[in-house]
């Protein structure tokens, strides 16, 4: 039988009796996801979270498990269910169900021996208390997971399993079922290294051995660790996925223009800017993510004004341009992020949408008589994106679309929608190694003010 699998690369695994350490990392992000929809990030960036003690390697061992196992969460419970008749014992006890994900993941997925994966997540289960009594369990289930690889074949090679119901479901009715089912082929795969440069993207291409993109992205796949690459502690690039770096480049002829942008942090937008030339007003609500905001702009050598406050209610005054780059449900991110996917519910789409359409009229306001105004979201969501900007349009009359056309974007038709807005799309950008391919989803429309 033909094996479907995809090998993820992880570090070169050790002796059995070596590596728990990061195994038991992993248990704890994926746990951490799971029982206490604690972001991944956050979890990452937490002081003494758990990568805290360990090395590189083990670092970089743990993250691989751990997003491995989220990225394909949906296949991995399905395994597991067909395996446990009667369910998770306990209801699942403390962290019995992120022990069998991860042990599974690295068993499916990962370039890790079968016998190194389920001892360590039996000696794992061994040492906490709450899974003690189940570690023959855990035992018997990966040792399952290993033998019967070939089985789960069917499981494996439907992408929307790994798709929350809800979501999957809303896509479909946005998208059409084959869109809607290559997003989410495209988001089984880990996103490359996208880097927005100051300088000739060639060059920099050819430096870290990527590839550049139609609007001058370059990207990278298996980059390794990011501040020790050439010209980062320089300030001559910054981490950008290509989708991203597409709103603040609908801004036109911005060289030594006042330009506010509302949501900024931490910063990839503001720097676009800034590097064109723009006087930035770069403002963001949260204190830690306009630090490094701040950190950003030191690296690169960029001055802009940084303004703690709310976008809500801020009396900065007008400006000839106004970039929204609105706090969202960051469905389009999910390759990045794929904890997004566990985390979000329903219900947040339309609390978000009318956080959007309220700082929409507050940005509106601080567009001057003839100013630009850019909306965007990394959503895949139409009531954060296209309805977003429908409904905008049609209760502020001093607004009109001023459309985008391919030529501005590297002649990059696809990604450019009849009424001239963009979407992007993580099914776009297809390339033979599935590390280059995809692209972050987002949605921009550029507006324009009248009177
Ligand atoms: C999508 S992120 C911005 C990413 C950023 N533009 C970039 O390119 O790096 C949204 C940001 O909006 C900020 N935010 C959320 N609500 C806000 C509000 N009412 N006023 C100002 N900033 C807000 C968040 O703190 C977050 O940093």
């Amino acid at each position: 039988m033909t094996r479907s699998r995809v090998w993820h690369r992880a570090p070169k695994p050790e002796a059995p009796s070596q590596g728990l350490a990061a195994r038991r990392a992993a248990t704890i992000l994926v746990d951490g996801v799971l029982r206490r929809k604690q972001p991944l990030d956050e979890q990452l960036e937490a002081e003494g979270g758990p990568l805290v003690a360990l090395d590189a390697r083990d670092r970089s061992l743990a993250r691989a498990i751990a997003g491995i196992s989220l990225r394909r969460i949906g296949s991995l419970r399905a395994i597991l269910d067909q395996l446990l008749a009667k369910g998770l014992p306990g209801g699942g006890s403390g962290p019995l169900e992120a022990m069998l994900i991860t042990g599974a993941a690295q068993i499916l997925f990962l370039d890790v021996p079968d016998h190194a994966a389920v001892s360590l997540a039996v000696d794992q289960a061994q040492a906490h208390r709450a899974t003690k009594p189940f570690a023959p369990l855990v035992n018997a289930m990966l040792r399952n997971v290993a033998r019967q690889k070939d089985e789960f074949v069917p499981i494996l090679s439907d992408p929307s399993r790994d798709v929350p119901r809800w979501l999957q479901t809303r896509r479909v009715k946005a998208y059409g079922a084959d869109i809607a089912q290559a997003v989410a082929a495209a988001e089984r795969s880990e996103a490359a290294l996208d880097i927005s440069v100051k300088g000739d993207p060639g060059h920099w291409a050819q430096v870290l051995g990527g590839i550049v993109m139609p609007t001058g992205t370059v990207r990278v796949a298996d980059a390794g660790v990011v501040p020790e690459l050439p010209g980062f502690a320089e300030g001559d690039w910054w981490v950008q996925d290509a989708a991203a770096a597409l709103p603040a480049a609908l801004f036109t002829d911005i060289a030594g223009k006042r330009i506010a942008d509302l949501c900024a942090a931490p910063g990839g937008k503001t720097a676009q800017l800034a590097a064109h030339g723009a006087s930035v007003t770069a403002l963001d609500r949260s204190r830690r993510r306009l630090q490094r905001l701040e950190e950003n702009m030191t690296r690169l050598g960029f001055s802009v004004e940084a303004v703690a406050a709310d976008a809500g209610d801020w009396n900065g005054g007008q400006f000839e341009g106004v970039l929204l780059d609105a706090p969202c449900s960051a469905t389009g991110t999910i390759r990045r992020h794929p904890d997004v996917a566990l985390l979000k519910e329903e219900k947040d789409i339309a609390a978000l949408a009318g956080h959007q359409a309220r700082l929409l009229d507050a940005a509106a306001d601080h567009v001057a008589p003839g100013g630009t105004l850019v909306y965007a979201t990394c959503s895949l969501e139409r009531e954060e994106g296209e309805d977003q900007i429908a409904a905008f349009l049609a209760r502020d009359s001093r607004f009109a679309r001023r459309p985008v056309t391919a030529q501005e974007v590297g002649a990059w038709a696809e990604i450019v929608t009849n009424e001239g807005d963009i979407r992007t799309l993580p099914s776009h950008f297809p390339h033979e190694n599935p590390r280059l391919s995809g692209l972050d989803g987002f949605f921009a429309s550029r507006l324009v003010r009248s009177s």
